[in-house]
């Protein structure tokens, strides 16, 4: 733990891969890593489908949120419902920070272990809304799991890589590529052909189909050769490194990525999301002034159509707002480490969420 007069802020760890990449053996590597280094970590798990998680998390979203339950209550199959428990656990969503924030003086790392679906957290409303929360409030690092025996292929390679882009770019966070299960394929072709632009075309000549029987390359070649191009100037923005979350090896390595992006973090993430946030104010400011001049407007106009009324139109701010209650203000987070879980009295009532009928809504719903 650090020393010293101002103690650094704990480093969010936000875990994201395609399924079966090894995310929950990933964030139980690094768990037992930082045991044997002294340091715990708080762990989050945001996967309610899961049935086993191999780490003892701090906050669970099982406890919360009962995913079969919510199947049923929306007729819902399993991804919907993944999506849906995971937006219903966003509401609540400031405990957890609030949580985090009470143990910022006693952990390094936070870990944040995604639904296996991938396209549930990297493309849902929550899963920004949480990558938000989580990094305006905390130094944020991307860990983007990659399964390497299942990427040794160019065009699966590729593939991975763009998606990789497209959640930097979407997150604008710093982002570490780990090459998992490096005990069963070495990461040493991806590293090669991320660093080396013509090997990677090479690679690509060399599977097959690149040419047509006229011997002109193909459109899917063509294609391939254009976005490799693109991807060339994605790869200069990122950390790469290999780990096998089997043996350990690597994990070393991945901290000191990690501990290396705090400066990136603090360098262009914050200063982008100052701007973003002054903006963003600036907007809602003009937008609030233009709804006040339009009321103040409206308001004129109704008075001088209709005095007698003028005079009754009174309101009391002491009076209390309807409808504005928090309809599960009773469920809390739990802190696995501090609490124990009530048991299912404490769900998030998914029927009361339900109960405007006569406006077909159903809210919140995979959106
Ligand atoms: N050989 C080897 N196998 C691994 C490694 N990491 C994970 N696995 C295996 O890969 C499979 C998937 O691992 P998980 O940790 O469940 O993967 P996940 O990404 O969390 O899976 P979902 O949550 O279902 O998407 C399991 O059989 C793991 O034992 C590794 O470093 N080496």
């Amino acid at each position: 733990m650090a020393e010293g007069s101002e103690r650094k802020k704990p480093i969010a760890i936000i875990t994201i891969g395609m399924a079966g990449a090894g995310k929950s053996t990933f964030v139980q590597r690094l768990n037992s890593y930082l045991h044997s280094q002294e340091k715990t970590p708080y762990i989050l798990n945001l996967d309610p489908a899961v049935t086993h998680v191999p780490f003892d998390a701090n906050i669970d979203i099982r406890d919360t949120v009962n995913y079969p339950e919510v199947m049923k209550q929306y007729n819902l199959g399993p991804n919907g419902g993944i999506l849906t428990s995971l937006n219903l656990f966003t509401t609540k969503f400031d405990q957890v920070l609030g949580l985090v924030d009470k143990r910022a003086d006693t952990v390094d790392y936070v870990i944040l272990d995604t639904p296996g679906q991938i396209e549930i957290f990297t493309w849902s409303a929550s899963g920004a809304i949480i990558t938000d929360a989580v990094a305006s409030s905390l130094p944020a690092v991307v860990a983007y799991v990659i399964d390497t025996p299942r990427t040794t292929a160019p065009a699966t390679f590729m593939s991975n890589m763009l998606y990789a882009c497209s959640i930097l770019y979407k997150t604008k966070l710093p982002f570490i590529l780990v090459f998992n299960k490096t005990d069963v394929q070495p990461h040493q072709f991806a590293l090669d052909w991320m660093r080396d632009f013509e090997e990677f075309q090479a690679a690509l000549a060399e599977h097959g189909g690149s040419r047509d029987s006229e011997g002109e390359p193909t459109y899917m070649n063509s294609l391939m050769h254009s976005m490799s191009l693109v991807l060339d100037e994605f790869y200069k923005h990122l950390t790469a490194v290999g780990v096998s979350s089997m043996s350990g090896d690597g994990i070393k390595e991945f901290f000191d990525a990690v501990d290396a992006s705090r400066e990136a973090y603090e360098k262009e993430y914050l200063p982008e999301l100052a701007r973003a946030r002054e903006a963003r104010e600036k907007k809602l400011q003009q937008a609030k002034d233009d709804s006040m001049n339009r009321l103040m407007k409206d308001l004129a106009v109704d008075r001088a159509n209709n005095p007698a009324a003028a005079l009754n139109d009174t309101w009391d701010p002491n009076a209390d707002d309807e409808g504005d209650e928090d309809d599960d203000e009773d469920v809390n987070i739990i802190d696995r480490s501090e609490e124990t879980w009530p048991g299912q009295g404490q769900y998030i009532d998914v029927t009361r969420a339900q109960r405007h009928p006569e406006e077909r809504i159903n809210w919140p719903r995979p959106g």
